[in-house]
C-alpha cells in the first residue's frame, strides 16, 4: 500500500483486517520492521486515540513517531495554489511538505473540514497537497470527509466479535445486520466518521446496512450506495447485530444542524428491539446527549474494545506501507 487516505487505497480489505488481528495476537511479531524509520504525524486539529494508537503501533514495528501540533504550534499554512500569502498564513505546503519528505519515511496527518465550503472540504485539499508534495507515502488520521484508520478498526471489532467461539454459530450462513444511527449534538459535526464508515462497510460486502437519520441528514451517496436509507430510526434497528452511532451535520445545505430531537439517542429501551446488538461509537461521546449512559455503561458497548482495537488498525496500515517501500 502506498498511502492510506481511504478505503480506494487498500488492495485488499480482508488480508489487511487479517494483519491487524494477528498483530492483536503477538504485537511484537514485526518489531523491526521499521527499525530506523520514522513517522512525523502532523495535528491540525485535536485528537486522543488517533494520536496515541498511531505512536503505540508504530513503536511496536521499531519505528520512531514524531508529534507535530502545526495547527497551535507550527506556521499556519497556506493550501491553495498560486495564492498571494498577504493574509494570515505563512508557509506554503509546497514548501513545508518536501522539508517533512526529507525527515519522515511516512507522513500522518489530521485535518478536520471547515463545515463551511462544501466543495473545498470535498475536494480534500490538504490531504491532496501533502501527497503532491512530501514526495513519501502519506496516512490520514482523519481528514475533511474520511476517517479510514477509523473505519478500518470498526470492520476489526465487527469481524472480531462475529468470530468469538461463543458467537460464530450466530453469525454462520448470514450476514449481520450492520446499522449507522445519527445521534443528537450540540455542535455541527463533520459527516466524515459516518462518510467513511459506510465506504468500509459497503466495500467490506458482509452486511445487510441499513442507515438511518431524521429526513435532510443525508450523507454523499459517493460514501452510502449500497446502503438502505431508513428515515424511521425504530424500523432501522429491528433486529440490529450492530449499531454504530454518530452525529454529523447536514451535507446537502452543508454544515447545519436542522434536529436535535433527544429522542433519537439511544437508550436501552431502543436497543431492545435489535438483536442484542453491541453498540459502537469512534469516541469522543458527549454523554446524555448522542449516546446514554444504560448504553455506554451497560453490558452492550464496544466502545472501549473499539478504541483498544485502533492500535492493530494502525499497526496493519503502518506495516503494510513500510513493506511496499
Ligand atoms: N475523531 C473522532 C471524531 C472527531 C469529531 N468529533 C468532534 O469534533 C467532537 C467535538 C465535540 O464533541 O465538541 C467528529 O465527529 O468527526
Ligand atoms: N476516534 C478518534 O479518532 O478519536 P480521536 O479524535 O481522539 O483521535
Amino acid at each position: 500500500m502506498m498511502h492510506f487516505t481511504s478505503v480506494q487505497d487498500v488492495p485488499d480489505l480482508q488480508q489487511l483486517v487479517d494483519a491487524a488481528l494477528a498483530y492483536k495476537a503477538d504485537p511484537y511479531k514485526d518489531e523491526n520492521l521499521g527499525k530506523r524509520k520514522r513517522i512525523g504525524m502532523l495535528f491540525l486539529n485535536p485528537s486522543m486515540r488517533t494520536r496515541l494508537s498511531t505512536q503505540v503501533a508504530a513503536q511496536q514495528l521499531g519505528m520512531e513517531a514524531v508529534v507535530f501540533n502545526v495547527g497551535s504550534e507550527g506556521w499556519a499554512l497556506e493550501f491553495e495554489e498560486e495564492a498571494i500569502m498577504s493574509g494570515t498564513t505563512v508557509e506554503h505546503v509546497k514548501d513545508a511538505a518536501p522539508i517533512m519528505g526529507k525527515y519522515f519515511d511516512i507522513l500522518c496527518i489530521r485535518t478536520f473540514p471547515s463545515l463551511k465550503n462544501k466543495e473545498d472540504d470535498y475536494s480534500e485539499l490538504y490531504i491532496r497537497q501533502f501527497m503532491k508534495y512530501a514526495g513519501i507515502p502519506i496516512v490520514s488520521l482523519e481528514s475533511a470527509t474520511l476517517h479510514p484508520l477509523q473505519s478500518l478498526t470498526d470492520i476489526i471489532t465487527m469481524q472480531e466479535y462475529m468470530r468469538q467461539p461463543s458467537k460464530a454459530a450466530a453469525f454462520s450462513g448470514r450476514k449481520p445486520k450492520v446499522v449507522l444511527t445519527w445521534a443528537p449534538h450540540v455542535k455541527p459535526l463533520p459527516q466524515c466518521v459516518a462518510n467513511s464508515f459506510a465506504q468500509w462497510v459497503n466495500a467490506w460486502g458482509e452486511a445487510d446496512f441499513v442507515i438511518t437519520h431524521p429526513e435532510d441528514y443525508e450523507l454523499s451517496e459517493a460514501f452510502t450506495k449500497g446502503a438502505r436509507i431508513e428515515y424511521n430510526q425504530e424500523e432501522a434497528l429491528k433486529d440490529a447485530d450492530f449499531v454504530y452511532v454518530k452525529n454529523w451535520s447536514t451535507f446537502t445545505d452543508y454544515g447545519k444542524i436542522y434536529n436535535n430531537d433527544p429522542e433519537w439517542m439511544l437508550t436501552n429501551e431502543k436497543l431492545a428491539l435489535t438483536n442484542e446488538a453491541r453498540v459502537m461509537h469512534c469516541l469522543p461521546v458527549r454523554r446524555n446527549v448522542e449516546l446514554s449512559d444504560e448504553i455506554l455503561d451497560g453490558p452492550n458497548s464496544l466502545v472501549t474494545t473499539q478504541a483498544g482495537n485502533r492500535v492493530w488498525a494502525a499497526q496493519a496500515v503502518l506495516a503494510s506501507i513500510l513493506r511496499a517501500k
